[in-house]
């Protein structure tokens, strides 16, 4: 199959999802507070309400499953932040109105599905705040698999010194990366390990979403010796396949040491690397699987390589 309309379809969606939040940054938006206590915008919201509107359009039967829902929004209380959202969705989209908003916003709480939708609508929700690097993550998911995977990261410099990228990937087609502005698609390659000044690796900037001194003790024993980039969301994923840093750790912190990594953190990334040449496990070396729910009960922590030094990243993480 081409996906040729569902990329389509992701790429806009993003580029959309992503004005929205860069329009909300520059307001300097406020956090309010999920029942799991991690933060969330009004940018959050409006993005996952433009995306799930676009893929509900094209698709009217696919399942989507996203990170927001809007039960929190529809609270009488709730009206000011909802109208806010509404107006920032109103800017791409005329005419949008409160409750075709939330509207759109719960199409994301479907459930997984042989074919299925997932989105992160900002991945790095603190990167965001913080005026750091976030992401906007679309995929498509078939029989457990990532098909196809769109990553717009709009605080990330490009390799023409722009500032935001889009990377996409379809399964068997390869990977490419554009100006978030447009201009023309590049190929995505990861690196070669013997191209030395990017022999390194990236972690994430919240110590509490890995384990800092176990992910630095393996890059040292396959032989990483500088520190480690410190970037936010799946950004990181986009890093290796642009060949900017060979390894991406992310193993459990000791202090949630049942945390189960979300389908949405990972699937749009985990496909730009791999249609990039790179590799794509948990820490024993296990697939990613996207079929399960929507945590990945299966999977624990996260390696992501340049495909060359996977087997002995998952080997010395084996003995340590
Ligand atoms: N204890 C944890 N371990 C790993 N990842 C976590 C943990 N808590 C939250 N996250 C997720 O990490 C992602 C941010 O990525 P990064 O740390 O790479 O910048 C967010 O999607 C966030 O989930 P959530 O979407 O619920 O906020
Ligand atoms: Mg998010
Ligand atoms: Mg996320
Ligand atoms: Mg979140």
């Amino acid at each position: 199959m081409s996906y040729s309309t569902e990329t389509q379809v992701a790429i806009a969606a993003a580029i959309q999802a992503a004005q929205l939040c860069q329009a909300v940054r520059r307001a300097i938006p406020e956090a309010m507070e999920k029942t799991d206590k991690s933060p969330v915008t009004v940018a959050d919201y409006g993005s996952q309400a433009i995306i799930c509107r676009a893929i509900a359009q094209s698709f009217p039967s696919d399942a989507i499953v996203g990170e927001e829902d809007a039960a929190e929004l529809r609270r009488p209380e709730m009206a000011d932040t909802l109208q806010k959202i509404t107006s920032y969705v109103g800017a791409l989209i005329p005419d949008a109105t409160p409750e075709q908003v939330a509207g759109w916003i719960d199409r994301g709480n479907g459930t997984v599905a042989p074919r299925y939708w997932t989105l992160d609508p900002i991945d790095g929700t603190k990167g965001f705040l913080r005026q750091d690097q976030y992401a906007v993550a679309i995929a498509l998911v078939e029989q457990g698999e990532v098909k196809v995977g769109v990553l717009a990261c709009p605080a990330l410099p490009g390799p023409g010194g722009e500032t935001g990228v889009l990377y996409v990937a379809v399964r068997g087609q390869g990977a490419t990366q554009v100006p978030l502005k447009g201009g023309n698609p590049t190929p995505l390659k990861v690196v070669s390990s013997e191209d030395v000044a990017h022999f390194r690796f990236v972690e994430s900037v919240e110590s509490s979403h890995g384990d800092r001194s176990r992910q630095e003790a393996v890059a040292q024993a396959v032989g990483i010796t500088t520190e480690s980039m410190r970037i936010d969301s799946q950004a990181k994923y986009g890093i290796v396949a642009s060949g900017q840093a060979v390894l991406y750790l992310r193993l459990p912190s000791p202090k949630s040491p049942d945390y189960r990594e979300n389908i949405w953190d990972h699937a749009a990334g985990a496909i730009v690397v791999e249609e990039a040449g790179g590799k794509v496990t948990d820490m024993y070396g296990k697939p990613l699987d996207f079929g399960t729910g929507t945590k990945m009960v299966d999977n624990r922590g996260v390696v992501v390589s340049n495909g060359a030094i996977h087997d002995q990243v998952i080997g010395v993480l084996a003995q340590s």
